[in-house]
């Protein structure tokens, strides 16, 4: 069965059969071309979900409204000023991806609970003033005299469209759309919206800019719920407010969920299912929610990773391209003048604790700077500084000659100074392959138009990095695992993954926060030979490590930190000399070489 659906779901056969589905329209009856129709409209819708929860991350509970605005506004477009078909159907997304990028200003400041609450709220603004604005909507007596094929009231260029040419149509057009959808989710800007879906602090340390990125994941989803309800309009060629009610929102969201969110067939299984059922329930007379309701519960229960997740292969999310060979690593950058990186006079503190107290550390070009203390002593706060995540008290950050203090973490990362976690972040339904390749995200040049085309530099510039990460796969000792999905490994090669993430966006400053803790030897080996690698390239690495056997054969040089103070720094041996981190931190039974257990 599997088998089968994974050769149907194979391009020049999906086309095979749309084509087929096209011819077979003209010979069925005009109620099955209508349910046809109807099923083309709940694709476009599920897909439009699937796009912003399902791939984004960000829930919706407001839909119906996006929906109601490309169907009015198409409708009305027509209606009282005749604009033609295209136009209005364009004009009907545009009016969508408006109130969608709009709605995101809101809604991308808040997350899970209060974003659901504030897009049922958007959804029910909406159904209102459908409801009242009667001289424009009809109010409850609803919009009639939509031009539709139905009616034989619908024409394209002069030629009267029935139902048949509409349904041929819509076909057409939703079959590009889910083409350039795939080609998008599989391209750097699709990866970004997962990633931000997963984590939005892993998402910032890799150049990925939350706020514009969920404003485009909602522009995009509600432009096709606009497209979808300009079909719909001219489809019935009457328009009330009920269809636009909470109960659509909640159903397009529960079609995209059982079919599968986060994939592309699923809302299309999704969308067959939710279109077919409730017709084949109509055996069970007033029993017929029930069933309905039942089915759900069994479906979410039963079918975690909905439909598509039980039948078809694993998705992939990057480009079937082959690799272009990976160029030699380029020249160590040259030195300026200064430090690489320098913090002066780093202060933060969190609810009057000092977590750190005017620290202050530089790291050169190709230097590898050991940042030890123990816990609690302000190691991962220094981090989060410099990489943007947290805005210092007081202090001063300057990378690379210019002032970074308080720039968002994007930008830090996108100027080339990136970091991996504690707890490895990364997208668990992605292969090792697809985490790197979301490294590279700071590098791609193309534009998401080139990269939903599938235009050919946006595909070259896929191979080129496809070819890079293969290369640092295979230096971390990862290329049998580079199909496998992270979230079946184990903890060291995940960290593997996440530092082979980082080594591909080309980085100037890597900071590694306790990056061999359960490592194995073998493993602890080759994460020496990567950090080496990348010190070879003139990259200043800052090493969080309690592992001292680890810090003593790569570092040039260690800050202690204790209590947000720098209290040494200096080369490894006068570390196990100095009083004060004997004291603070090593204690008087540690001796060269011996790992702290801090
Ligand atoms: N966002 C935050 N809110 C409140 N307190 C915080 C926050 N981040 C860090 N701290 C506090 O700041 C202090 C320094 O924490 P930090 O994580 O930098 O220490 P660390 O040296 O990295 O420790 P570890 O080795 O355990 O990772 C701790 O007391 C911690 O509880």
């Amino acid at each position: 069965m599997r088998n089968l659906l994974s050769f149907l779901t194979r391009t020049p056969v999906v086309a095979a059969l749309l084509v087929a589905l096209g011819v077979a329209a003209e010979f069925v009856s005009g109620a099955t071309v209508q349910i046809w129709s109807f099923l083309l409209v709940n694709v476009l819708l599920a897909q439009s979900i699937n796009l912003l929860t399902g791939v984004a991350g960000q829930i919706s509970l407001g839909h119906a409204g996006f929906l109601g605005i490309g169907a009015y506004g198409s409708a009305l477009l027509m209606k009282n000023f005749g604009l033609p078909l295209p136009l209005t159907l364009l004009a009907g997304a545009a009016m969508g991806a408006v109130s969608g990028w709009l709605l995101s200003f809101a809604a991308g400041r808040v997350r899970e609970f209060y974003l659901a609450m504030m897009t049922l709220g958007f959804g029910m603004i909406f159904y209102e003033v459908v409801r009242e604005w009667t001289s424009v909507t009809g109010g409850m007596m609803g919009l009639s005299g939509v031009p539709s094929p139905g009616l034989r009231t619908l024409t394209l260029f002069g030629w009267s469209v029935g139902p048949t040419a509409y349904f041929q149509i819509m076909l057409a057009v939703v079959a590009g759309v889910v083409w350039l959808l795939r080609n998008f989710v599989t391209s750097p800007f699709g990866r970004a919206f997962f990633a931000i879906h997963v984590s939005e602090v892993a998402a910032g340390s890799i150049g990925v800019p939350r706020a514009r990125t969920k404003r485009n994941a909602y522009m995009l989803s509600a432009a096709l719920a606009g497209l979808a309800g300009g079909f719909y309009a001219h489809l019935v060629g009457y328009l009330g407010p009920e269809t636009f009610g909470l109960h659509r929102s909640v159903e397009v969201l529960v079609m995209a969920v059982v079919g599968g969110l986060g994939t592309l067939a699923g809302p299309v299984l999704g969308a067959v299912v939710f279109t077919y059922l409730p017709e084949k329930l109509q055996i069970f007379a007033e029993y017929q929610f029930m069933v309905y309701g039942l089915i759900l519960l069994l479906s979410f229960v039963l079918l975690p990773r909905g439909l598509a997740g039980l039948l078809l292969p694993r998705p992939r999310f990057a480009k079937d391209v082959t690799p272009l060979p990976a160029a030699p690593p380029a020249a160590p950058k040259p030195s300026g003048s200064g430090p690489l990186l320098s913090a002066e006079g780093v202060s933060i503190s969190f609810l009057g604790l000092r977590a750190l107290d005017n620290a202050s550390v530089t790291v050169g070009v190709g230097e590898i700077l050991g940042l030890v203390g123990p816990n609690g002593s302000g190691k991962s706060t220094l981090v989060n500084i410099i990489s943007g995540i947290y805005r210092p008290g007081d202090g001063r950050v300057t990378f690379d000659g210019a002032a970074i203090t308080g720039l968002p973490d994007h930008a830090v990362a996108r100027r080339g100074a990136l970091r991996t976690f504690q707890d490895p972040r990364l997208v668990p339904a992605f292969t090792v392959r697809e985490n790197v390749l979301l490294g590279g995200h700071r590098l791609y040049r193309q534009n998401p138009l080139a990269a939903a085309l599938n235009l050919p530099g946006a595909l070259r510039e896929d191979a080129a990095m496809l070819g890079r990460a293969d290369a640092i796969i295979a230096m971390a000792g990862l290329s049998h695992l580079a199909d496998t999905p992270v979230r079946d490994l184990p903890y060291g090669d995940q960290r593997m993954t996440e530092l082979s993430r980082v080594i591909l966006a080309d980085p100037r400053l890597v900071m590694l926060d306790e990056p061999a803790a359960g490592l194995s030897e073998v493993e602890l080996q080759r994460l020496g030979g990567l950090v080496r690698h990348l010190k070879e390239r003139g990259v200043g690495v800052i090493l969080i490590e309690h592992h001292m056997d680890f810090l003593n054969e790569l570092v040039d040089r260690v800050v202690v930190l204790d209590s947000g103070r720098v209290i040494y720094q200096g080369g490894m041996a006068g570390m196990y000399r100095d009083p004060a981190v004997v004291a603070a931190y090593l204690g008087t039974e540690t001796h060269p070489g011996e790992a702290v257990h801090a």
